[in-house]
């Protein structure tokens, strides 16, 4: 079994809340994994459990309240501060159980002196570690630091819940940790806890199933969002983003859908480069455009040298919408991808692909059943399985990654393979593709491909999904795109 991030198993519990799932329901199968731990491992004696305010706490809560079930043991909870500081409803509720479950004691203790001249250090055949879990963030402060100190200083066998409090689970320097006898980590394998000391501080680890609906790890959701690029306060202009939009000549409105949408996802600059005959059009349907007439009513050749420029100061180029199938723009296309360092693929830039590109350059592509059809010479299967196989197979041979746009959307980089499920029949109109490769160029100018490309689709169906609401099966384009901040706002 493959081993897992802090990070990402933070997107898989948001997953889990997004698709439904109460999070007191895997914080109940943590904990109750912990006490089982427990049972199986002494029939009666002393246990005491140190719990932090945050959801390992929690955690340690849950696995109390089971284990004070059973009269053979003699069951302490010391809390690590003021109950009403607990971060938590789900660990705030579990909490105020511990009142009603027969515990020896329950006691809050806040400060670090206090916790020193704690009798109840001794004497317990099990002391469970539920300080700090995933959520840590830089060295252990007080009271925690004193409170891993007694814990590692008590000749009591320690249960670690999660993780060895103070130990990072992505495998970053330790300052100070719990020394356990026993972790008992979560739904994976952590990429930390694989590490060749790791041993030192976990001690054995064990992967307990805490009840993870399986789409909430296969299927992208908001903790997929949760996960990408965040700008910080320090940010300046194209910290977020600058994407080329290569466009236009055949058609007018596709390459400005595409940079609106850009922009909407959060891009700093978008410049759209289009032949001349559309490039005033194009600039009249927004002011936030930056638009680039090149030479020639479709593109051409003789665009490349001014395009490379261009190349050279934008992070991820978006090539494709509206550009038309003459010889000379798919002749373009293909002398122009090798120079690329980061680009999205899509619409008539599909036809003139010879893949893999010879370059250093990444490429993901945006087609639909038939452009894939035509680009891997087979029919697209209907059955999901066979579909992300070939989807799979496709991105490992020509080395891209691919994103199969279809009532589930398949994303794969030939290595990890993702589905999508938002979106509806009203996004059939047309534009709905060019509005998702410029979702798409947005999150890849600061985000890998894999993140970018899931994430676009999971967006561009939710933002369709919220039009559909106002709109049904009239929804345009635009609609979509005046969507996007809905999905995206206070999570990205
Ligand atoms: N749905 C979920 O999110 C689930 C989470 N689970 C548990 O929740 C844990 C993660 O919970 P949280 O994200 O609440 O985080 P933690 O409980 O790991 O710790 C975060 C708390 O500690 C504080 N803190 C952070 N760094 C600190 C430091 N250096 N010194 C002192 N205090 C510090 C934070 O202010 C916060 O109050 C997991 O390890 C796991 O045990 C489980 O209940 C399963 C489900
Ligand atoms: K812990």
């Amino acid at each position: 079994m493959s081993s897992i991030t802090s990070s990402k198993m933070r997107a898989i519990d948001a997953n889990c809340a997004y698709i439904g799932m109460n999070p007191l329901q895997l914080m109940e199968n943590a904990g109750a994994a912990i006490a089982r731990e427990i049972t199986s491992k002494l029939s009666s004696g002393k246990v005491l459990f140190v719990a932090g305010r945050g959801n390992n706490g929690g955690d340690a809560f849950v696995a109390a309240r089971h284990l004070a079930m059973n009269e053979n043991y003699d069951v302490r909870l010391i809390l690590l501060g003021n109950s009403s500081r607990i971060r938590t409803e789900e660990s705030k509720q579990n909490f105020s159980l511990l009142s009603y479950s027969g515990l020896t004691e329950l006691r809050e203790i806040a400060d670090s002196k206090e916790l020193e001249k704690y009798s109840g250090w001794k004497d317990n055949d099990i002391i469970v570690d539920g300080v700090l879990g995933s959520g840590i963030k830089g060295a252990p402060r007080e009271p925690e630091s004193t409170a891993i100190d007694l814990i590692n200083s008590s000749d009591s066998y320690i249960i670690s819940i999660d993780s060895p409090s103070g130990y990072d689970l992505d495998g970053g320097e330790v300052v100070k940790s719990v020394v356990a006898d026993t972790t008992i980590t979560f739904h994976k394998m952590k990429t930390g806890l694989e590490l060749p000391d790791s041993e030192k501080y976990a001690g054995l680890v064990k992967v307990a199933p805490i009840g993870v609906c399986r789409d909430a790890e296969e299927y992208v959701g908001i903790g997929d969002l949760m996960s990408l690029a965040h700008r910080n306060k320090y940010s300046h202009k194209g910290n977020s983003g600058r994407v080329l939009v290569i466009g236009g000549g055949a058609y007018y409105g596709a390459p400005a859908l595409a940079a609106m949408a850009a922009l909407r996802t959060g891009a700093d600059i978008v410049t759209v480069a289009v032949p001349e005959n559309v490039a005033d059009t194009v600039a009249s349907f927004s002011p936030n455009l930056i638009v680039i007439p090149l030479e020639g009513d479709r593109l051409n050749p003789s665009n490349i040298p001014v395009l490379k420029n261009l190349l050279e100061t934008h992070d991820v180029a978006v090539i494709g919408p509206g550009l038309g199938r003459e010889r000379e723009t798919l002749e373009t296309v293909e002398q122009l991808l090798p120079f690329c360092r980061k680009a999205v693929v899509d619409a008539d830039a599909l036809f003139g692909l010879t893949l893999p590109v010879k370059s250093e350059g990444k490429f993901i592509l945006t087609p639909h059943s038939a452009e894939f059809s035509r680009l891997s010479g087979s029919e697209v299967p209907k059955e999901l399985d066979s579909k992300k196989n070939i989807v799979r197979r496709f991105a490992s041979d020509k080395d891209v990654t691919l994103l199969l746009k279809g009532k589930i959307d398949v994303i794969s980089d030939g290595s990890v393979t993702r589905l999508n499920r938002t979106g509806n029949s009203g996004m059939t109109v047309g534009g709905t593709g060019d509005v998702l490769t410029g979702i798409t160029g947005a999150l890849f100018a600061v985000n890998d491909a894999m993140s970018a490309g899931s994430c676009a689709v999971f967006i561009n169906g939710s933002a369709g999904d919220l039009a559909y609401e106002e709109k049904g099966n009239g929804l345009l384009a635009t609609d979509i795109i005046a969507r996007i901040t809905d999905v995206i706002l206070g999570v990205l």
